[in-house]
């Protein structure tokens, strides 16, 4: 498969395009990154989506890792989410009791198969009707919308709420084809990392 070098003005531009789609929905609450791709996006699109004289929106982390795992068809191997990390509201409490009522933004590099994004999806979805019905707080809505820098165009395994995609809550940076995608930060020589991503006009 041919590689699609990515660089760091390239990534930082698809934030702030982004961040713009992103803002038609109203101020985001609380930016949740998957890691680790989502992290240094994350931090980007804070800088844009940040709304003058308010303070930093939080950043939290999710940590969602893809595994093979045999399926019940031997021929075929199918790949399980794992959580190695959730969320943690610890020193925020006082304003971040639980993800209710919030509008809360979902951040990752990309979308292949979609399976990461469907899982982060619904966990968190559960969660907050968890918390809801514990706390008696069922009127309140919470919204979810997705940022990636990039979605593969492709047959997903999984997908995300029909309710998100119609609503323009499932935003892109860019769709690309269904190519090898290598992110700067995985680099070992940035400059000439840097050169190849200038080559195939992704600046
Ligand atoms: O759409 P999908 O098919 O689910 O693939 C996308 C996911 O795959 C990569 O994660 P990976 O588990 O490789 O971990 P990383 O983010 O730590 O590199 C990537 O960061 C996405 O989270």
């Amino acid at each position: 498969m041919s590689k699609s070098f990515i660089s760091y003005n390239n990534i930082h531009k698809l934030c702030k395009k982004g961040a713009s789609d992103i803002k038609q929905n109203g101020p985001v609450d609380l930016i949740i990154a998957i890691g680790g791709g989502g992290f240094i996006p994350a931090r980007i699109l804070r800088t844009f989506l940040k709304e003058e004289g308010k303070k930093n929106i939080p950043i939290q982390a999710i940590g969602l890792s893809l595994y093979e795992q045999m399926t019940e068809d031997e021929d075929k191997i199918g790949k399980e989410v794992v959580r190695t990390q959730w969320l943690d509201f610890g020193n925020l409490s006082q304003h971040f009791d639980s993800l209710i009522g919030k509008n809360v933004l979902i951040v990752d590099e990309v979308d292949d198969t979609r399976t990461t994004l469907h899982y982060a999806v619904s966990e968190l979805e559960r969660d907050v009707l968890e918390m809801q019905q514990k706390l008696g707080r069922t009127d309140e809505k919470t919204t979810f919308s997705v940022f990636v820098l990039h979605n593969k165009d492709k047959p997903k395994k999984a997908q995300l709420p029909d309710e998100m995609l119609q609503n323009g809550r499932y935003i892109v940076g860019e769709t690309v084809v269904d190519k090898w995608i290598i992110y700067p930060w995985d680099a070992q020589e940035i400059d000439e990392h840097t050169e190849k991503a200038q080559e195939q006009g992704n600046i």
